[in-house]
């Protein structure tokens, strides 16, 4: 046992996976072998769920059966909607809605009594989950614009259908393929702390949507998932703002402030998604004629690069840096952003719950004492 001290378990090898690899000298990110720049491109998001579940690309029949099964999964039942009716009175984030309803799905799991080690249920049950997520938030979204909630469609994809119950609109052939890639992209990313977090809950041999809804938990916060709803609403606030976005960088950095989007425990270059995700800014940015989101993330960058130098610090854009812009730019609402993340990263959180319990061992690592010894009670009313 060494008393090294890992702060943040920072390096620490806690357990082997074949799901994600992830270069951070290179920039470069891996599914089950396969380079994302490829599955971005190529793939839908049910393929990389296959993928990442099965271990291997589906055949055309298999992911017919797959995509199939997962379209007659995404109903939710009334007393789901009716929770989600009065967190939108209680004007609730949609990540805790999430984390409610996701919760609260388990009520109506057809196989809530399998054994938690029973690896096939588990699966069904990530699936129906993950098939959900999208009907949770959808309905969140009419609800708290007093509209209501549509039921799924089972001829849409995994992300035309969550345009279609948000918007009421079938999404165009951009919106849709773009979302799409967005999913893919997120998916999976090795042992980031919301999948750890999920790893540690199922350790324990406690049930998926226990360890779905910690994931949820993790994600939301502003150094994690939640950084892509602070990355945009940074750049709407120089929108608004007097200050250009050079001013805003600068003064944001003499006050010793974080940009978002910027930096990770991993990489030490930009984040490969992040370059993938630019790029579809750019077409985006093209089509609308709106130029304001790429012109202000591309001055911060400017002078976080030359100036600051921040990639000799190996500070460089993330994932969280353009993935807001883009959502900005299908008319996705601000504060669903990290809500979209984890309807994405959901998937990689069941695949290395699954991974893990092949060959479970309970998580619990230890921690250095270094509070008072031998200290005498002293009764209350003594005190
Ligand atoms: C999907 C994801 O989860 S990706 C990450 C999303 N989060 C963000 O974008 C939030 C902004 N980024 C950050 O806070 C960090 O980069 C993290 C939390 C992501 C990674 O943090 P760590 O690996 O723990 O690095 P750490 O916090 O020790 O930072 C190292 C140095 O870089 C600096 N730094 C790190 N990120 C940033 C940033 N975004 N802006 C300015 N400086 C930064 C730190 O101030 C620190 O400097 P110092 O050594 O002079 O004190
Ligand atoms: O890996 C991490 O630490 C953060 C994460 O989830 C990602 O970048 O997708």
């Amino acid at each position: 046992m060494t008393d090294a001290l890992k702060k943040g378990l920072e390096g620490v090898l806690v357990a082997e996976s074949a799901l994600s690899e992830i270069d951070g000298d290179a920039g470069r990110l891996i599914y089950r072998g396969y380079d994302i720049e490829d599955l971005a491109h190529k793939a839908s998001y049910e393929e990389v769920l296959y993928l990442l579940w099965n271990g291997d690309l589906p055949t055309s029949e298999e992911l017919e059966s797959f995509a199939d099964t997962m379209q007659s999964e995404r109903h939710i039942g009334d007393n789901v909607l009716d929770t989600l009716a009065a967190l939108a009175d209680s004007d609730e984030h949609p990540m805790a809605a999430l984390r409610t309803g996701v919760s609260l799905l388990s009520a109506a799991e057809p196989e809530s009594d399998a054994d938690p080690t029973d690896r096939d249920a588990t699966r069904r049950m990530g699936r129906r989950i993950v098939a959900k997520i999208p009907t949770i938030l959808a309905a969140y979204d009419r609800l708290r614009r007093d509209e209501e909630p549509l039921e799924p469609r089972k001829d849409l994809s995994h992300a035309g259908n969550f345009l279609y119950m948000l918007t009421g609109e079938e999404p165009s052939e951009t919106a849709e393929e773009t979302f799409d890639m967005a999913l893919i992209l997120h998916a999976d990313h090795g042992l980031n702390a919301s999948t750890f977090t999920s790893m540690v809950v199922s350790s324990t041999q406690a049930d998926l949507y226990s360890a779905v809804t910690g994931g949820i938990g993790a994600l939301s916060g502003p150094l994690h998932g939640g950084a892509n709803q602070d990355v945009m609403n940074t750049l709407l606030e120089i929108d608004d703002s007097e200050k250009d976005s050079l001013q805003w960088v600068k003064d944001t950095i003499d006050a010793g402030g974080r940009i978002p989007g910027w930096g990770h425990r991993v990489y030490n270059v930009t984040d490969p998604r992040a370059k993938i995700l630019r790029t579809k800014l750019e077409d985006l940015t093209e089509v609308t004629d709106d130029e304001r989101w790429l012109n202000y993330t591309s001055t911060i960058e400017g002078y976080l690069v030359d100036e600051m130098g921040l990639p000799d610090k190996d500070i460089a854009p993330n994932v969280d840096y353009y993935s807001g812009s883009v959502y900005y730019k299908l008319g996705i609402p601000v504060d669903m952003y990290t809500s979209i993340f984890a309807m994405s990263r959901a998937g990689g959180w069941v695949a290395h719950v699954l991974e893990y319990s092949e060959d479970n061992r309970l998580i619990r690592p230890r921690g250095r004492y270094i509070g008072t010894e031998d200290r005498q009670y002293v009764p209350i009313d003594e005190r």
